[in-house]
């Protein structure tokens, strides 16, 4: 493994429970762990919904790589991410080169359950949720299959999501150990 992949980022569609999943994930790794939605908001200072409704999604999509770049070139972190972020090849190429990326998926209908209550939060979602998550999942097909691992959280519980991720980290953190000693 190169010696440059420092992070270990999550990606995956929306309400696949990267954030939940990280929050986690956090507690059993010494990695400090970072949102970027959160840490968007906090440098808007309103939430991603309001600042979706105020500036757009370009505006949106220009500070979530703008951030990126900043937290890849830092220290280690474990880092979840919004679901578009794989939108631009700029954004897959950095993650690609700068971590281990696990990429979360969970079924259309269990997103569709999962987020029934929570998807006023996210702009994208708004209108039919049924048909809204069925198109982003076709739009984005293939977008977020350069992850390293792919971990299928339909019908399992977080507990057993961060069990996955943890070993598999520490596998690849052992690999990387061999090949520097
Ligand atoms: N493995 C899981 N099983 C059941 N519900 C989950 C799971 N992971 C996340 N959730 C729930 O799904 C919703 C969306 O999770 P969230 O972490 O916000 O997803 P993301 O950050 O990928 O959009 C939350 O209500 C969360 O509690
Ligand atoms: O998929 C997307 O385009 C988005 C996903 C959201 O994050 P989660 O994936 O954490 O829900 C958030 O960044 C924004 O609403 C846009
Ligand atoms: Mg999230």
């Amino acid at each position: 493994m190169n010696q440059e992949k420092s992070h270990l980022i999550l990606i995956g569609m929306m309400g696949t429970g990267k954030t939940t999943v990280g929050r986690e994930l956090s507690k059993k790794l010494k990695l400090e762990w970072k949102d970027t939605d959160q840490e968007l908001e906090a440098r808007f200072g309103c939430t991603i919904a309001e600042y979706f409704a105020r500036a757009g999604e370009a505006a949106f999509r220009q500070e979530e790589t703008r951030l990126l770049k900043m937290l890849l070139n830092g220290s280690p972190l474990l880092l979840t991410t919004g679901g578009g972020i794989v939108l631009k090849e700029e954004n897959r190429e950095m993650m690609r080169e700068k971590g281990v990326v696990v990429q979360l998926f969970a079924e259309p209908e269990e997103i569709i359950r999962r987020l029934g209550r929570a998807a006023d939060e996210r702009p994208l979602l708004q209108g039919e949720l049924h048909t809204k998550v069925y198109a982003i999942m076709k739009e984005r097909e293939g977008l977020y299959d350069f992850a390293d691992l792919t971990v299928d959280t339909t019908g399992r519980s977080v507990d057993g999501v961060v069990q996955e991720i943890v070993s598999f980290w520490e596998k690849a953190f052992k690999r990387r150990f061999h090949r520097l000693s």
